[in-house]
């Protein structure tokens, strides 16, 4: 069988905008409605929501007969867990917290087989194989992978010329809540140091020639920065819109289900 097709790279290079949700549940059965809602990319969260290696493969399997394209973000950009992750066939990860070019090169290497990279050979036992009936993946592995790296601080604003330029990351992700957090706004993004940032951190990416998105929840900051140039934004998170639906379900009925977001709350 041929190696599978990575939609979401190629649409990298196209300028019309994606539209992805941000998946926290955990569960093949939430991805998979996620996955037939219609939404570009979907991205499955290893960092703040409680995913393991084996839960994010259901959740691949769960989206595979789908268009909607899987992202997988890792805890850290551990060689070791990039490994697993791409074994079980995740195709596109987003890492976070990048703040230097050595970094994002790491991260490179870690995604390729040597000699381009450190990368760890397993063959007919993987997924990403289909379990060695992909021809030649050793070669050809790195064509249809795609590395995104999040900036989401401070130093990382700095250098986001630098790591955008870095051969091999395919794209940067602007992380709003951890960027406004590490400039003093806890996690207030609308304040005008961390919106400046985030123009810069657009601007440095897309002049290095790389696409930028950002976690994007509220329509307004949306269109803003799809107007900034970002071209692949996360408009939703299912774990709020499954709580914000819900409690606005229970005020039609008792008046004590109002209020949606306690002050000082991220999203
Ligand atoms: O800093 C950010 O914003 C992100 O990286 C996304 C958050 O980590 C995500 O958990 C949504 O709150």
């Amino acid at each position: 069988m041929h190696l599978p097709h990575n939609a979401f790279k190629a649409a990298l290079k196209q300028a019309q905008p994606r539209y992805g949700i941000w998946a926290g549940m955990c569960t093949p059965y939430t991805a998979e409605i996620l996955a037939g809602l219609g939404y570009d990319w979907v991205l499955l969260d290893g960092e703040h929501a409680p995913n393991t290696v084996p839960t994010l493969l259901g959740q691949l399997q769960a989206m595979a007969a789908y268009g909607s394209q899987p992202v997988v973000r890792p805890v850290t950009g551990d060689p070791v867990l990039i490994k697993q992750l791409l074994d079980v066939g995740a195709q596109t990860l987003m890492v976070p917290m990048v703040e230097t070019a050595e970094q994002a090169a790491a991260l490179v290497q870690a995604m390729r087989y040597p000699p381009h990279g450190i990368r760890g050979v397993g063959g007919g036992l993987t997924r990403a194989t289909r379990w060695d009936a992909v021809p030649d993946y050793i070669r050809n592995a790195h064509q249809e992978l795609c590395l995104i790296v999040q900036i989401e601080s401070r130093l990382g604003v700095q250098n986001a010329a630098a790591i955008a330029a870095v051969e091999g990351v395919d794209a940067v992700f602007i992380g709003p809540a951890d960027l406004s957090t590490g400039l003093g706004h806890a996690g207030d993004a609308s304040q005008p140091e961390v919106q400046d940032a985030i123009r810069q951190a657009i601007d440095a990416t897309r002049a290095q020639g790389k696409a930028c998105g950002i976690l994007a929840p509220r329509e307004e900051d949306a269109r803003r920065y799809l107007d900034w140039g970002c071209q692949f934004v996360a408009v939703g998170i299912d774990i709020s819109l499954l709580r914000q639906a819900a409690q606005a379900n229970l005020a039609r009925y008792r008046d004590d289900a109002g209020a949606s977001k306690a002050p000082g709350g991220v999203y």
